[in-house]
């Protein structure tokens, strides 16, 4: 993440959009006449409850809260919440799940009021709440956003307002902080407004939302068109929409300009890459896609380098800006500490 200001911005986002699971109307036949092996459908007493399951040779079938879930019989063993299996202290795992038989099956399953019990071939008991293995299941999760983003272009992004958070709002206040916060996960970047213009100030803002990555350009970097680094950067030169320091073993995003030479790869699949790379910036300079912004001095910009790149034009004149690399994790682990998804 970048904590300070650009001129202009080119959003390019690609987000996978998920689709709710459907749910499973099941006309109950008369296996006997059809199967050898008879098929029990086990069905709850209590019909407000309306759950049915069945066990398969090599998983589990459960249907409940209009979901269709299907569960591998090691998972069911691997996640069992038991006190010798799992720390509900620490919330880890204690079970060594190398140890369990992968072919394992139960033995029996019963379940009383809405919690499933496993029995197992050693005797040992799994229980899960039905709610709880809709949470966790494969079905389940396809239903659930993982993180509410709004995918924008300059306009929706114009049109929707958002605000900016003031220095003392964000600095001072939890409120502040976590609407800031709100608007970055939503949209990718958001803004700090009357900063005082200086890096102390900027390093504080950094320090309210997460770790700052020291990297080889130091830990709060401010850079002018010096060219005291061998970069582009510390030029006047205008700079197309790119991440940073896509070289490193863990960079920012990927960039075009530091893209060293290809030589892993044969020609043929070096052409593939080409073509794709064609499509992808065909797509990143549509002008919809692009958001200017003017920057100055106290306006502070968080940007995630994995949704949105940045960018300027040549400029003239004396023009400096300060700023930092900030850890994801702990971006993220902010958010969540002030009760947003993240
Ligand atoms: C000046 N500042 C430290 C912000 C960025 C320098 C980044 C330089 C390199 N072109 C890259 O994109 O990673
Ligand atoms: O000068 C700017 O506005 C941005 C420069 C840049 O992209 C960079 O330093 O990586
Ligand atoms: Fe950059």
């Amino acid at each position: 993440m970048w904590c300070h200001g650009l001129s202009h911005l080119q959003n390019r986002l690609q987000n996978l959009l998920r689709r709710g699971v459907t749910c499973w109307a099941f006309q109950q036949l008369n296996f006997k006449s059809l199967f050898p092996l008879a098929i029990h459908w086990h069905h709850t007493a209590s019909e407000s409850l309306n759950c049915a399951w069945q066990q398969h040779e090599d998983h589990f079938e459960l249907q409940y809260a209009n979901t269709v879930m299907r569960f591998d019989y090691v998972w069911l063993r691997d996640h069992c919440r038991s006190a010798s299996c799992y720390n509900s202290k620490t919330h880890q795992r204690s079970l060594d799940t190398a140890s369990v038989d992968l072919c394992i099956k139960p033995k029996t399953i019963r379940l009383d009021e809405t919690t499933l019990f496993f029995t197992w071939p050693d005797g040992h008991v799994t229980k899960y709440d039905l709610d709880w293995l809709v949470r966790n299941s494969y079905e389940g999760q396809k239903q659930k956003v993982i993180q509410p983003r709004i995918l924008w272009n300059a306009e929706i992004y114009q049109r929707a307002q958002v605000p900016s958070v003031d220095f003392p709002s964000f600095l001072e206040t939890n409120e502040g902080l976590k609407n800031f916060l709100q608007n970055f996960l939503l949209y990718g970047i958001a803004f700090v407004e009357n900063v005082p213009p200086t890096q102390e100030h900027t390093e504080k803002l950094a320090e309210r939302i997460s770790l700052i990555r020291e990297t080889i350009y130091g830990r709060m970097w401010s850079f002018t068109s010096d060219f005291s680094r061998g970069d582009t950067a510390y030029t006047k030169l205008a700079l197309d929409r790119h991440t940073d320091t896509t070289y490193f073993q863990e960079p920012c995003g990927y960039n075009n300009y530091d893209r060293a030479v290809i030589n892993t790869v044969p020609y043929d699949v070096v052409h593939r890459w080409y073509t794709a790379h064609r499509t992808l910036t065909v797509e990143l300079r549509r002008p919809e896609n692009e958001f200017w912004v003017k920057l100055k001095p106290g306006r502070v910009l968080f940007i995630d380098n994995w949704r949105v790149l940045h960018g300027r034009e040549s400029f003239t004149g004396y023009r400096q800006l300060c700023g930092c690399y900030l850890t994801r994790d702990d971006v993220l682990n902010t958010a969540r500490l002030l009760g947003l998804q993240a």
